[in-house]
């Protein structure tokens, strides 16, 4: 006899691969949100390929982030990142977790606009700073009072990470629960666009 657990989460991957079709997913938002862990379940989850757009900035300069950031600066960091998103979304269907300013680039939001469907991974400050302060490898958290400015950016850019097409909110659940989410809401959007 079949598992009725086990049945419901086999459906729920089906129906949002089905939603899907040949979009990308892209999952957006602040640093720490959970982009890169859960992206990576979501695609798991769907059986189609994974894709972080920092670690392919990484192979593409065969440097790191924080070595980007150091030598470069931002601007061109941007400007290296609105090329790689280009090329990650010209295929379909790929789920593609974005670095944190990548959707704030007018530029590069374009192409996630046009390359899929954009999922903005939402969460509160407490949230993302106890998974941010773990680790030091985001450059713009280097400052004096790194909350203050991880506060300073959610302020700047959560009105822009509105226009994603989708929200999820992020919090301390199981990372699988967060990506079943995700996929709820995709099915849910194509359910609510058929239904218009
Ligand atoms: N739902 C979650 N519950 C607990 N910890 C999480 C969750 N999602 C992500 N994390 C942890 O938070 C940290 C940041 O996650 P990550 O996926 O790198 O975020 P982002 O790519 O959005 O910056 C990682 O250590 C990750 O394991
Ligand atoms: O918010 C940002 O501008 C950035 C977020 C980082 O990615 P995560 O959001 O995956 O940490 C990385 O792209 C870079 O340090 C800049
Ligand atoms: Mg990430």
């Amino acid at each position: 006899m079949s598992d009725p657990v086990l049945t419901v989460a086999e459906s729920l991957k089906d129906r949002a691969r089905a939603a899907l079709g040949s979009r990308n997913l892209i999952l957006v938002g602040l640093m720490g949100a959970g982009k890169s862990s859960v992206g990576r379940i979501v695609a798991h989850q769907l059986g189609i390929p994974f894709v972080d757009s920092d670690a392919e900035i990484e192979k593409v300069s065969r440097m790191s982030i924080t070595e980007l950031f150091a030598a470069y600066g931002e601007e061109e960091f941007r400007a290296l990142e609105t090329r790689v998103m280009k090329r990650l979304l010209k295929n379909g269907p790929r789920v593609v977790s974005t670095g944190g300013g990548a959707f704030i680039n007018d530029r590069t939001r374009k192409h996630i606009k046009k390359g899929g469907i954009s999922v903005w991974l939402k969460a509160d400050l407490d949230v993302l700073w106890e998974r941010v302060c773990k680790r030091d490898t985001r450059p713009l958290l280097k400052t004096e009072n790194p909350k203050q400015t991880l506060e300073n950016l959610m302020n700047a850019r959560y009105p822009i990470y509105e226009l994603a097409d989708l929200t999820v909110l992020s919090r301390d659940v199981r990372k699988e629960l967060m990506a079943e989410e995700v996929l709820q809401a995709v099915i849910d959007a194509r359910t609510e666009s058929a239904a218009r």
